[in-house]
């Protein structure tokens, strides 16, 4: 079981939620403080790359840079791929508040997968220290999103959560402030926008940029919701054989599959988790359902697929993407 350490929270000056796709940066007692894209945009030469752009910024600069810069994700299925990017990208959220501490480093909580290896968690460890931070301490994601979400995690009672972020999508089962089952599907909602990028690459002979592809899984994952699969979707990119860019209809309907794919896997880990639940445990789920939380929740599809395939009530929190901010929030407020 997988238990919270009492007595740490309330020591940290922060908390950081360090995803694959958004940081946010929650201050004891100011509530979010930072809340951007996880990109570094750095350009290359000199002994050590420069950081030119961080979080929204360097998004701007996405699909849109050639050498020497270079755009970097610091993360990649929820851990840790690049600790230099990782530590310059933590150093910028955090230094338009570092005044708001007293002398010294501040202290911070930051989540992590509950399934994170050791090297993936010192690896963060690491990069905090090298960010200007002290004692980093971990918290597991999952635990965090249930108390974001405001689930009685402390209750002797079994809850589910799923949380469905950008790299990664965690089931937990709760109680007594201890996670008691936990699965992982490590490839979430941005493993969609490259098979997105992919299908069109192969299918088509068309290549889109990524925010074009993010833009098109929002696009059809509320298409798919609300059973309008036979619409024609436009999207803008650039024709291979032509060598110009263009507009082409596709149906909704053709990346059906790649969606099936993707909420198959979760659907998947939930049943494997409610498998390994206890007996007494499982019972209370039953009755509570599940919560889902993580920005891939947004789309209802997910909980109502989840419903239809376990036959539990499945509730979508009240703001998914910020949940996990949320709970670090609760948890450094004491
Ligand atoms: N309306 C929506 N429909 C589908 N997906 C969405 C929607 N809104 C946001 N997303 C997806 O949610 C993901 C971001 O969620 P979130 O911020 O919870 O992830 P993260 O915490 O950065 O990732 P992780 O926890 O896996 O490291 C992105 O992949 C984004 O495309």
């Amino acid at each position: 079981m997988f238990h919270i350490q009492r007595g740490v929270a309330p020591r940290a000056d922060l908390a950081i939620d360090l995803g694959t796709a958004n940081t946010l940066v929650v201050g004891r007692g100011a509530g979010i403080i930072f809340n951007e894209p996880t990109l570094c945009c750095f350009r290359a030469g000199g002994q050590a790359p420069e950081l030119v752009a961080a979080g929204r910024q360097a998004q701007d600069l996405s699909g849109r840079v050639a050498k020497p810069l270079r755009i970097v994700r610091p993360l990649k299925n929820g851990v840790l791929s690049d600790m230099t990017a990782a530590s310059a990208l933590i150093r910028y959220a955090v230094r338009r508040h570092r005044s708001g501490w007293r002398l010294g480093r501040p202290r911070a909580l930051i989540g992590v997968p509950a399934d994170a290896t050791q090297a993936e968690r010192s690896a963060l460890e690491a990069a905090a220290r090298d960010a200007g931070l002290a004692e980093p301490r971990l918290v597991a994601e999952p635990f965090v999103s249930a108390v974001g979400a405001g689930l009685p995690v402390d209750a002797p009672r079994g809850t589910m959560i799923v949380d469905c972020g950008a790299g990664t999508t965690e089931v937990a089962v709760i109680s007594l402030g201890g996670i008691c089952v936990s699965r992982s599907v490590r490839g979430g909602s941005d493993g969609l926008d490259q098979a997105i990028v992919d299908h069109l690459h192969l299918k088509h002979r068309f290549d889109i940029g990524p925010a074009t592809a993010e833009r098109l899984k929002r696009e059809l994952s509320s298409l798919l919701e609300t059973g309008e699969a036979d619409r024609m979707v436009p999207v803008c990119g650039l024709d291979m054989a032509e060598g110009l860019p263009s507009t082409i209809s596709v149906p909704a309907a053709e990346l059906m599959r790649i969606w099936n794919r993707y909420i198959e896997s979760i659907v998947s880990a939930v049943r494997d988790a409610l498998s390994r639940t206890p007996p007494g445990l499982a019972e209370d789920i039953h009755e509570d359902g599940i919560t889902l939380t993580g920005g891939a929740a947004m789309t209802g599809l997910l909980a109502r697929r989840i419903a239809e395939e376990t036959g539990l009530p499945t509730h979508v929190a009240e703001t998914p993407l910020d949940s996990v901010a949320a709970g670090l929030a609760r948890m450094i407020d004491g």
